[in-house]
């Protein structure tokens, strides 16, 4: 059952699944076989009603938004005589450990990228702000991944200051999931028209770090904020079952951190992940993400088996 509390009433519109995929329209955007290959490719479990009912009409509404402000910037560079900038509309993704922030940020760079007014869509995951692992260990922050405390926010808010303002080249860290820690190899971000900023702290201000590092927050810098909702026994469930296929794969990786779990029978390998689920992403969920989704211009609420059931959009 899709809820909407009061908080949510006073400053969104609602729209139901059916409502919502009517608002497509006539997108001018007909998606080929071998695009629809490629979303496939991105998560072979999501259905194309998902991709036609929920995602072209965000992708039309997003196209609508970003066109509004380049055209804002047109004006504005042409009123003060100066070169176009190469300022890029920032679209930031929040919501809790294993809802589908990654996949639903896939999907619609894939999507956005397909506008002519905007073909460079590049995508960034904060996970690459992590602290690396060592530093974690030596922290005593192993416990507290994914909390406030874990994550580089000075680097951070370094890092889409510089893009916000136009530099040509500007360096991301890049985590992985199989070695649970940073990558040696950055990411480079170029001017894109569009960058997308997915994680689950995209949303925070950091009112627990350090006063010289509290502001400005990455929301500064984020032009429409998107929150990615479901209830937490389906989060939970969502994420025992990643964990599940982790181990199938990932874990059998010999440089996988989790490698000695990859011999677990199912029933242990659920257990373990309901354990580092009630201790570590649950609690953080409750603490430091949830408290954010109401500071989202758009809310999309899933429900049984990934599907979204409401969409919510600040009036
Ligand atoms: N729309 C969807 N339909 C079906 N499964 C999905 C969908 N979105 C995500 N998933 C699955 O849910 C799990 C978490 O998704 P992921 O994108 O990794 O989440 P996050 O980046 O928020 O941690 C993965 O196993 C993924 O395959
Ligand atoms: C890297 C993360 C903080 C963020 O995950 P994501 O939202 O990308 O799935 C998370 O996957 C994590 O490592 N949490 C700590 C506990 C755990 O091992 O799940």
């Amino acid at each position: 059952m899709t809820s909407y509390n009061s908080i949510q009433k006073a400053l969104y519109l609602a729209f139901q699944r059916q409502e919502w995929a009517q608002l497509r329209e006539a997108v001018p955007l007909t998606l080929s076989e071998a695009d629809l290959a490629n979303l496939r490719g991105i998560n072979e479990k999501i259905s194309l009603a998902e991709v036609t009912d929920i995602y072209l009409p965000l992708s039309r509404l997003l196209n609508l938004i970003v066109g509004t402000k380049q055209q804002r910037g047109l004006v504005l560079d042409e009123f003060l005589g100066q070169k176009p900038s190469n300022s890029p509309y920032i679209i930031s993704i929040a919501g809790s450990v294993a809802v589908g922030k990654s996949t639903t940020a896939r999907i619609l760079q894939a999507l956005l990228s397909h506008w002519p007014e905007h073909p460079k869509v590049d995508l960034v995951t904060t996970d690459g702000f992590l602290y690396p692992l060592a530093d974690l260990k030596r922290k005593g922050l192993l416990q507290r991944k994914g909390f406030p405390e874990s994550y580089d926010m000075k680097l951070l808010v370094e890092f889409i200051s510089a893009v916000k303002a136009g530099k040509s080249r500007v360096a991301a860290p890049l985590y992985s999931h199989v070695t649970y820690d940073r990558l040696e190899e950055q990411q480079l971000v170029c001017q894109p028209d569009i960058l997308i900023l997915e994680g689950l702290n995209v949303l925070q201000t950091g009112l627990d770090t350090p006063v010289d590092i509290r502001s400005p927050f990455v929301s500064d810098f984020v032009d429409f904020s998107i929150y990615v909702d479901a209830d937490e026994p389906l989060l939970k469930q969502w994420y025992i079952d990643r964990f599940l296929q982790f181990r199938q794969g990932t874990f059998s990786d010999k440089s996988s951190y989790f490698h000695h779990y990859a011999t677990l029978t199912d029933e242990e390998a659920k257990q373990i992940a309901a354990n580092i689920w009630d201790t570590i992403n649950g609690p953080n969920l409750q603490l430091n993400i949830q408290p954010t989704r109401e500071r989202a211009h758009l809310i999309l609420q899933k429900g049984q088996d990934h599907l979204m059931d409401q969409v919510l959009l600040r009036k």
